[in-house]
């Protein structure tokens, strides 16, 4: 039998980091802050902050720790970063964050590329970070990235995304983010893998993470709603991409997630017009319009 579909939705922002991370650019931190600061005024419960990953690897986190001592965090709102390792963690930890996130992949190559080891490897590298983080009663994501093609596999079987979701999940995430990393899924493609995943992870512990390189994230988040998702992760403004994944664009805009449940009355808990004014906040920082269909409706009204 098909899952409900809910009727409240939680949305997780990701601009910040998955947003930012492959901007050319460096963003200045002042700016990170204030682009966090005015989306903690939407009514978002989750807004993802930055990454303590290597600087070498992505130059444009090098700043998280300045960004999480920077913001003003609101009691409501969790403000997780992503830690691939332990070291990650030390750092994170340093700033007082109370969530992170562990991110694999489903595709051997990606892992490669994006953290420079093999699944095997990452899930044994991600132990003691969940370990350690539990220990100290941080809340753990796990992500799965290519949970519907790799750029350098292309298709991967929904059973390699249900290994890899069940392992993160078993490890101690409370909840595991299925992500479209280069955006290539499709709504029937979507639910066949949520199908597969939801085998081994309760469908209620699963995000939707899509990328809308191909123009399917609000399709693919349809299909996965009505499939039984209830979490989504969204980047204000349409930003952002990943800088191991070429071509990749950003992932669906924040606000017009949000214009498509307001059409639904499927509760989301935020404002759109705040969440259209922070779009156009950033997208004028960075010297372009907002890669958002609604933002540019809304302003053009
Ligand atoms: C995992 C590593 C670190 C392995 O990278 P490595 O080079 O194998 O690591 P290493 O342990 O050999 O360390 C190399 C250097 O980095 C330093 N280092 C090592 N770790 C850290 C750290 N945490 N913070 C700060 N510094 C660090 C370490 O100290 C050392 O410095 P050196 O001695 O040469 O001066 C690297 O590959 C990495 O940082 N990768 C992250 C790549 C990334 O951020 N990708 C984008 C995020 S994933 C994504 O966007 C997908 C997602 C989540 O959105 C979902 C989807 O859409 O699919």
């Amino acid at each position: 039998m098909s899952p409900t579909p809910s009727q409240t939705v939680k949305l997780v922002e990701v601009g910040p980091r998955d947003g930012l991370q492959n901007e050319k650019i460096l963003v200045p931190a002042d700016v990170k802050i204030e682009l966090i600061n005015r989306l903690s005024e939407t009514g978002l419960s989750s807004i993802e902050a930055s990454a303590f990953v290597s600087p070498k690897w992505v130059p444009q986190m090098a700043d998280a720790s300045e960004v999480l001592s920077g913001i003003t965090r609101k009691a409501e709102i969790s403000y997780p970063v992503l830690t691939p390792n332990l070291k990650g963690l030390e750092r994170a930890v340093e700033t007082g964050v109370q969530e992170i996130a562990i991110f694999g992949a489903a595709s051997e190559s990606f892992s490669q590329k994006n953290i420079n080891c093999s699944i095997q490897e990452s899930l044994a590298r991600f132990e003691p970070v969940v370990q350690a983080a539990r220990e100290k009663n941080i809340k753990v994501r796990g992500y799965v990235s290519c949970v519907l093609g790799c750029p350098y596999e292309g298709k991967i079987a929904p059973q390699k995304v249900a290994e890899v979701a069940e392992a993160l999940f078993d490890m101690g995430c409370y909840e595991i983010s299925l992500g479209d990393t280069i955006g290539t899924g499709t709504p029937l493609a979507t639910q066949q893998m949520i199908e597969a995943v939801s085998t081994s992870v309760p469908v209620t512990k699963l995000a939707g993470h899509f990328h809308d390189t191909y123009g399917q994230a609000l399709a693919n988040i349809f299909a996965a709603w009505q499939n039984g998702i209830a979490v989504f992760d969204t980047s204000v403004a349409g930003l952002g991409g990943c800088p191991y994944a070429r071509g990749a664009s950003g992932n669906v805009a924040t606000e017009d997630v949000v214009y498509m449940f307001n059409g639904m009355s499927v509760k989301t808990g935020v404002d759109i017009d705040k969440l259209v004014e922070t779009a156009w906040f950033i997208a004028d920082k960075l010297d372009r319009h907002p890669n958002s269909k609604i933002s540019l409706a809304m302003r053009n009204k």
